[in-house]
């Protein structure tokens, strides 16, 4: 919940100020480039700290007969106002180790101008400052609130800087580029305050008045001590206002960085000193670091600050969108009293929603009376004699927002009929705690005198469809439910389609399988065992295969099936003809790496050896083992040459085979998975993986036979490498 308070916040914040913000950053952009043009002018000397004040005035006196002001910039370019010998006054940059004229000082451009007014006032003059200042605090308090929600993302503020895992390009880069940018937005922002708040004089800057009458300055003539301005180097110096007249009375005003002093025009004795307030070192400070004033590196940053705010108010409303449209529970059509299962979500950023409902609408369409909620929602169900919990996990272990309040439900809700219950983790791999939330939920229900389980914790990793469709699959045969989780259609999250090439296609074999090979139009990154998302036109239903990355290409093993809408249509292309699809990673079925796994044993039957043909190419110093299962040795024909030479070039250790309709005795892949009981308790023993793909009669038959194998030679249930992951499937 509480992170919930920090996340509305973050986002109202960002809403109610987004205009202002926007304005203020694009104008920023702009502005940043102000100081690096005026520091790539030719007005700066080098060498002005060695020079003190003594000689500048010696070296301007020589020149000149009449000087009345020289002041040096926050770019130490020194500027001054004198009177030339031929009586003409001359104003502009000057060279302050020779006195020699520069140029003039450069008008401000007209885009810096129009800039400066629109970043500070938007042309409203008063109330649009005023609106300026609110936008600045606003997003300071973003910035605040963002940094609250990293520390609570990354599960403590120790942990700020520690690896952000990319599941999302929108939301890695939001805290990756939110934590670089924070120390900078923080300043900016309150400097922006700052400058407001002086502007309508809310802060006053209280000067102390120099103290100073006639008697000092005569006394002080009297008195032969060095001249102060031997000690004041130039480059400490902001402005020099020469004595009105040659009376002793009239002295010279030095303003320096932090105070102000009255110098007696001929001993050079300091008649008074002011200090600067707090106030105004604090306002010189707000300008530079506002600004960038003077320093072409701090301006850099106010610049790459400002392009991170504008890709922050880009990627949170994307984020937020994503989040809206994902995150919506279908219309139910029962009560949660009448209806007879019970599905309950727990997600935190919305993408369990797209399984959950099409698995509740699919339950629905073969006429089961459905009810879905989200965790926190949990109560009592009169008629309901199932739940099922899709849940995901978040921060390090815990539960997605909707779901923070289902365990003390849990146990404090009274439920009258006994439930079969079964739960799905949704996480990813990639985190420590992988699925521990769902594992939580699985063990409170075990507990609960009023559940029982029907199928075991099914995990799975990057909301892989594939797997979500095994367990729908193994749930609905467990309730003996007339269910068939392939027709399952998931939504489309904002597809992009790209285009491929079909640069190979073979004619079909005698089990009426082809092979056809694609190649990206434009660069993309895939693996062997992702999946090709391809949606015919006629029916608009996607379908996914599995796909090997042979040479950059595609390569995908189909089943032309007489009335298949999708295999006759990618059939029927023609070479150099193009398709749309998409290729969604699928990181639990990719080859793992070999820097964690030295042997990997594939089992396949029939087109299911797609994926394995790129990965048993792939020279990875991993030790490859094939097995397959097809029905004659012709239809092995379509793999031979990839397999062969594989067997060659030693990318592949072994390859197993099994004919089912060769011979009289029917030979299945799991037979001859079977007969090689060492190498596959060596490969699991080792720490290695196995990987399957193809028919899920074949998937079952095998892990039979491996569960046989690890009990008989390792002495454990093959459940235990399936949850050490050892054990990967891709089948259909
Ligand atoms: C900040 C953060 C923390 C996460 N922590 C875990 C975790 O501890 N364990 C896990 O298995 N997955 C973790 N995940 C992955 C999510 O559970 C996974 O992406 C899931 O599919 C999200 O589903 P949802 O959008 O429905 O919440 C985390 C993701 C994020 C962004």
């Amino acid at each position: 919940m509480i992170i919930s308070i920090w996340r509305y916040s973050h986002l109202a914040l960002a809403i109610t100020s987004f205009v202002f913000v926007f304005l203020a950053t694009v104008t920023g952009i702009v502005l940043s480039f102000q100081p690096i043009s005026e520091q790539i002018q030719p007005f700066k000397i080098d060498g002005i700290e060695q020079l003190n004040v003594e000689q500048t005035i010696a070296t301007f006196k020589k020149q000149y007969p009449e000087i009345i002001t020289i002041e040096v910039d926050a770019n130490q370019f020194v500027s001054a106002s004198v009177i030339t010998k031929e009586g003409n006054s001359l104003n502009g940059y000057f060279n302050p180790k020779t006195a020699a004229f520069l140029g003039q000082k450069p008008e401000v451009s007209n885009l810096f101008k129009f800039t400066t007014s629109l970043h500070r006032s938007l042309f409203l003059k008063g109330i649009g400052r005023f609106f300026v200042g609110l936008g600045s605090f606003l997003l300071f308090l973003i910035a605040f609130t963002g940094a609250i929600l990293v520390i609570k993302r990354q599960s403590g503020i120790k942990k700020f800087f520690a690896k952000v895992i990319n599941e999302d390009f929108a939301q890695y880069w939001h805290v990756i580029l939110g934590r670089l940018s924070l120390i900078p937005i923080i300043i900016i922002t309150l400097t922006g305050v700052y400058l407001s708040l002086l502007k309508f004089d809310l802060i006053e800057e209280k000067k102390d008045k120099h103290n100073l009458n006639f008697e000092t300055t005569t006394v002080a003539e009297i008195k032969s001590e060095t001249s102060v301005f031997e000690t004041i180097s130039l480059n400490n110096v902001e402005t020099l206002e020469f004595p009105f007249s040659e009376d002793e009375e009239d002295y010279f005003i030095l303003k320096l960085k932090n105070k102000e002093l009255l110098v007696h025009q001929y001993s050079g004795q300091v008649l008074s000193e002011v200090k600067d307030p707090m106030v105004t070192f604090l306002s010189n400070w707000s300008l530079v670091l506002h600004t960038g004033k003077g320093t072409v590196l701090w301006s850099i940053v106010l610049f790459i600050a400002c392009i991170n705010i504008l890709f922050f108010i880009y990627s949170g409303f994307k984020m937020t969108i994503d989040r809206r449209k994902n995150t919506v529970i279908p219309k139910n059509k029962f009560t949660k009293d009448n209806a007879d299962i019970i599905i309950l979500v727990g997600s935190e950023t919305g993408s369990t929603y797209h399984l959950a409902t099409a698995f509740f609408k699919g339950l629905l369409d073969k006429g089961n009376r459905v009810f879905i909620s989200d965790l926190n929602s949990y109560t009592n169900y009169k008629n309901a004699s199932q739940l099922i919990v899709l849940t995901s996990t978040y921060g390090e272990g815990e539960a997605p927002i909707n779901a923070k309040k289902f365990l003390t439900l849990l146990h404090s809700v009274k439920q009258k009929r006994l439930m079969h219950y079964a739960v799905v983790g949704f996480g990813s791999l990639q985190y420590p705690e992988y699925c521990k939330f769902a594992q939580i939920v699985d063990a409170n229900l075990q507990l609960h005198p009023q559940f029982q389980p029907n199928v075991e914790l099914f995990k799975i990793h990057n909301q892989s469809e594939s797997d979500f469709k095994n367990w729908a699959r193994k749930w609905s045969q467990s309730v003996d439910l007339d269910f068939d989780a392939s027709t399952l259609k998931v939504s489309n999250r904002a597809r992009k389609d790209q285009l491929f090439t079909v640069v190979d296609k073979t004619d079909i074999n005698i089990d009426n399988t082809f092979i056809i090979t694609l190649k990206p139009n434009k660069k993309l990154k895939f693996k062997s065992g992702d999946l090709l998302s391809v949606i015919p036109k006629q029916d608009k239903v996607e379908r996914l295969y599995s796909i090997g990355k042979i040479d950059g290409n595609i390569v995908i093993s189909i089943k032309k099936h007489e009335f298949g809408v999708c295999s006759n249509y990618l059939y029927n292309l023609k070479v150099n003809t193009q398709i749309k699809a998409v290729v969604k990673s699928n990181t639990s079925f990719n080859i793992p790496k070999a820097k964690t796994v030295q042997d990997v044993v594939f089992i396949a039957n029939g087109t299911g050896i797609g994926p394995f043909l790129g990965m048993i190419q792939q020279s990875k110093p991993i030790t490859k083992h094939l097995f397959w299962g097809g029905r004659t040795k012709q239809s092995l024909q379509l793999y031979k040459n990839t397999i062969d030479d594989s067997l060659n070039n030693k990318s592949l250790a072994s390859f197993n085979m099994a004919l089912s309709k060769e011979t009289n005795d029917k030979v299945y892949v799991q037979n001859v998975v079977a007969k090689q009981q060492d190498l596959i308790a060596k490969v699991l023993s080792n720490n290695g993986v196995i990987m399957i793909c193809g028919s899920i009669a074949m998937q079952n038959q095998v892990l039979d036979v491996l569960n046989k194998i690890t009990t008989n030679t390792l002495q454990q249930p093959l459940s235990v490498f399936e949850q050490n992951n050892q054990l990967l499937t891709d089948c259909y």
